[in-house]
């Protein structure tokens, strides 16, 4: 499977990750465990999803050693003051049942609320401590990634932001790679809305054999991009973790490029305003 080196953290990423957004539970917790075993090797947890237990559980169910998969996890704005985000790392490693987390993400700057430098330099401490092993953001939009530069020296490994077809954020993955920041795409598949009922990627499928997820998530890859598809059963885990096989044109490229709508998001989430707490 195609890897994508992050930066000065060491952490090598593979192509594909599951998200983990409303997989909760025993049946959260097989889901998780599923997806190891048929060779996923990122998992992408946070505090607000309520399931880091599930997905520690699941690392610990798989066959798969825990040295090889890459356990993300992110910290919600309510704690974003020093000493409440350390407690808060140090929960989250704990809820896992692991010895440490490996990718430890902030999960929206919030602006108005002005913490989200403060909330980084506490992730630079916890990785220091080895609570986590490499540190990044998610939704950072370029003024907010440039204060955490300026303001203290440390850049993230990662900003992990919404990104699929409708909205493909050209100028943020580009910001993003001119910094050495891996870019990794949340709800690729669009959380399942009409995207994915689209007549111009399922053109592009039929022409490729293959489904509109796995031309998008093929997309995702052919742009750099880890995507973070979130499956629950074990055809669609596949199927979006094989999506790297099909190779687009680079008509089938500019044809994808032409579908980003000015509105494409699939929320009312844009991070220079929203805030999640
Ligand atoms: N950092 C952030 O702010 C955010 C991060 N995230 C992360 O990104 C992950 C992915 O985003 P998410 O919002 O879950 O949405 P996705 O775009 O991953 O879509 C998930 C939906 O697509 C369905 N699906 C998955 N694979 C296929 C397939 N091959 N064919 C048809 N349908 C399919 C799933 O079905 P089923 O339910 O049956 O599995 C589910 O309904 C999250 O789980 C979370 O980890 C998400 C939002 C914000
Ligand atoms: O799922 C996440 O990671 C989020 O940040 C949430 O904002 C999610 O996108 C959501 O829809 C909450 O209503």
């Amino acid at each position: 499977m195609a890897q994508h080196p992050t930066n000065a953290d060491g952490l090598t990423l593979p192509a594909v990750g599951l998200g983990t957004y409303r997989l909760r539970g025993r049946d959260g917790t097989r889901a998780v465990a599923q997806a190891l075993d048929l060779g996923y090797r990122l998992l992408d947890s946070a505090v607000s999803y309520q399931n880091e237990g599930t997905v520690g559980a699941g690392v610990r169910a798989s066959a798969v050693p825990r040295e090889d998969v890459v356990v993300t996890s992110k910290l919600p704005g309510r704690y974003y003051a020093r000493a409440d985000a350390l407690a808060t790392v140090e929960e989250s490693v704990a809820r896992t049942g692991l010895d440490h987390l490996d990718l430890y993400l902030l999960h929206w700057p919030n602006p108005a609320r002005d913490q989200y430098v403060e909330a980084w330099t506490a992730l630079i401490e916890a990785r220091e401590r080895g609570l986590v092993r490499a540190i990044g953001v998610s939704n950072f939009l370029p003024e907010h990634l440039d204060r955490l530069a300026a303001e203290t020296g440390v850049v993230p490994a990662v900003n992990q932001i919404e990104m699929h077809p409708y909205f493909p954020q050209p100028e943020q993955r580009a910001y993003d790679a001119a910094h050495g920041i891996v870019t990794q795409a949340w709800s690729p598949l669009g959380r399942a809305n009409e995207m994915l009922e689209d007549p111009v990627l399922a053109g592009i499928a039929r022409d490729h054999d293959a489904t509109v997820p796995e031309i998008i998530l093929a997309w995702h890859t052919r742009l750099g991009v880890v995507p973070l598809p979130k499956a629950s059963s074990a055809d669609r885990q596949r199927q979006n973790l094989e999506a790297g096989r099909v190779a687009l044109t680079e008509t089938d490229l500019d044809t994808i490029a032409g579908l980003a709508r000015p509105d494409g998001r699939i929320a009312d989430q844009d991070p220079a305003r929203y805030e999640e707490l």
